[in-house]
């Protein structure tokens, strides 16, 4: 049995850090184990503009503890309203990628887009410059199941816009179900996909165990069983078009336990032991170091890290609470232990 497990340092291509007292909390979990992040733009307000995220991108190398080497990488919110000048101003700023949020999809997603079509030029000037969309793949029509939105986004969204921008880059952000696993595996070279921890080691019944688990729910939603060993099975494939998004997403525990609790999961703590955990029940801890290391920045174009970090196989215990600014979180697996620590 493997003790130990050393990897090139990973990088998290799917990330929220929100703001002020919250953002200096979550951050140094994310820079102890990551070497960059897709910073997500679902702030309120959202980050719309060029200037907007480099005013954020200064609020969070402030925040940063000193010694850490880290780096966030930018992305904008796309709006129907996102001028296609501002795309160029983006790309000077060192953007790298705007995210398409259906409007009222997830948390924060009121200013997202009510249509694509009305994207078109803003779309267009992305393919142009080389930014890259990120999508979080959900149609909102409120009498489509909750369970499908995913499935049926790949039919009216993703399918037009891959026919429509074919050379434009595009992250089908935390995947959940075994079609859009599918459509990515088929999509060709400029397609990938994200895929979570939470999403990889557990199914819908987490949901439930023993009543109603709030620290569980996020959006997409954990899905059936079938689907969860799809996502397996695509992020142990060696395909480098798929790679680790953790969709760290960080919300008071007041605000969790609550009769309307807010979706998303905080799995920054012990991010890479929770895959480490999924990669080896799968038998495939071999292909962990791709799906973390490589195969995000190779999509994004950008160099591969090469410091490295090690895995060691030792029991510990993941606190039950943290500071979160005034308030606490549970991360996930609050109080439980994992097999996996990072040195
Ligand atoms: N994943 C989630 O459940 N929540 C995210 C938003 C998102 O990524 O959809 C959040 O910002 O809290
Ligand atoms: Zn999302
Ligand atoms: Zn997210």
């Amino acid at each position: 049995m493997l003790d130990a497990l050393t990897l090139t340092r990973p990088d998290d291509w799917h990330l929220h850090l929100r703001d002020g007292a919250a953002l200096a909390a979550v951050l140094p979990a994310t820079a102890r184990q990551f070497a960059r992040a897709i910073v997500m733009p679902n702030l309120r307000p959202p980050v719309t503009t060029a200037a907007a995220a480099v005013a954020y991108r200064e609020r969070i190398m402030a925040a940063l503890p000193t010694g850490a080497s880290f780096t966030p990488l930018m992305t904008l919110y796309l709006t129907d309203n996102t001028p296609p000048e501002e795309i160029a101003r983006a790309k000077a700023a060192g953007v790298v990628a705007l995210k398409l949020y259906p409007a009222g999809a997830t948390t924060n997603s009121d200013a997202g887009v009510t249509d694509l079509r009305k994207c078109h030029a803003t779309l267009e000037a992305m393919q142009r410059e080389g930014l890259l969309l990120l999508v979080h793949g959900e149609v909102t029509d409120a009498e489509i199941d909750i369970f499908d939105r995913e499935a049926v986004f790949i039919d009216r969204v993703m399918q037009p816009l891959r026919r429509d921008f074919p050379e434009l880059k595009v992250v089908f952000e935390h995947i959940t179900t075994t079609e859009a696993a599918q459509y990515v595996a088929e999509a060709g070279p400029r397609t990938a996909a994200t895929l979570t921890a939470h999403h990889l080691l557990y199914n819908r019944n987490a949901l439930f165990t023993g009543g109603l688990r709030p620290h569980y729910y996020c959006l997409p939603v954990l899905k059936k069983e079938k689907h969860r060993q799809a996502l397996v099975k695509a992020a142990t494939s060696g395909s480098p078009r798929f790679f680790l998004g953790t969709d760290s997403a960080p919300h008071a525990a007041v605000m969790k336990e609550q009769s309307v609790c807010g979706a998303g999961c905080y799995t920054a703590p012990a991010a890479l032991e929770l895959y480490a955990e999924a990669f080896e029940a799968a038998g495939a801890l071999d292909k962990l170091e791709g799906f973390a290391s490589h195969f995000g920045a190779d999509f994004y174009g950008l160099p591969r890290n090469t410091d490295r970090v090690t895995l060691k196989r030792e029991a510990w215990a993941l606190p039950e609470t943290l500071p979160f600014g005034d308030a606490t979180i549970k991360p996930l697996r609050a109080g439980e232990t994992l097999n996996w620590k990072l040195q």
